[in-house]
């Protein structure tokens, strides 16, 4: 619970290891963004996802929703079922990231977080089917998050960015292989979030 709030209080972290992360606080223009959200929130068929542990059942705490190429694997259930549809605005985004990033995507997962109590655990997205070394493009709308991430190799070393409404965060080639990231949940009032990221999964 300590090391949690150190981590809300840290804002921007400074000499953040810009070789695998790069963060644009204002992609998409805020009145536009706040479009987005809204249509993302009301709009999308969001799931919550269950999964086993050990023998116990846990629900994942934030909805989710997965877009893509018809050919692209179910990125959250690791089967091969299609995902949705790409809908006008999601394509306008990816469109958008892809010249920063310098990939074309092929997918995008959504995440929707309702409130400070919806969170991300400590991973990295090192999935065979992202690849070697995937990049991966991030996109938030809403509530300003922390977004945390620790050398695996060594938690001492960590950083936090406050991922802003309209923001844009590139997770370049290495940062999954040597880092690990979260969302950490919040004890104070949040509104609600979404955050978008583009993927090529193979
Ligand atoms: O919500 C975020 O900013 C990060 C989401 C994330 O890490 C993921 O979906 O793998
Ligand atoms: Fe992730």
């Amino acid at each position: 619970m300590e090391q949690l709030a150190l981590f809300a209080e840290a804002g921007q972290s400074k000499g953040l290891p810009t070789k695998y992360l790069e963060y644009i606080p204002k992609l998409i223009e805020p009145f536009i963004g706040r479009q987005f959200l809204e249509k993302f929130i009301e709009e999308t068929p969001w799931k919550q996802q269950v999964r086993m542990m050990y023998t116990k059942e846990v629900v994942t705490p934030r909805l989710t929703a997965w877009y893509g190429d018809p050919d692209a694997y179910d990125y959250q259930s690791l089967k091969k079922t299609i995902p949705l549809r790409w809908t006008r605005e999601l394509l306008m985004i990816k469109e958008l990231v892809e010249p920063m990033a310098g990939v074309q995507f092929n997918s995008v997962l959504l995440n929707y977080y309702r409130d400070g109590n919806d969170s991300v655990a400590w991973h990295s997205d090192k999935e065979e089917i992202l690849g070697r070394n995937p990049v991966i493009a991030s996109v938030s709308f809403g509530q300003v998050r922390s977004f945390d991430i620790r050398n695996k190799h060594n938690h001492k070393e960590h950083y936090s960015v406050k991922l802003e409404h309209g923001s844009f965060l590139l997770m370049k080639a290495g940062l999954q292989e040597n880092w690990e990231h979260r969302i950490a949940k919040s004890a104070r009032t949040m509104q609600a979030r979404v955050n978008l990221t583009f993927r090529v999964v193979k």
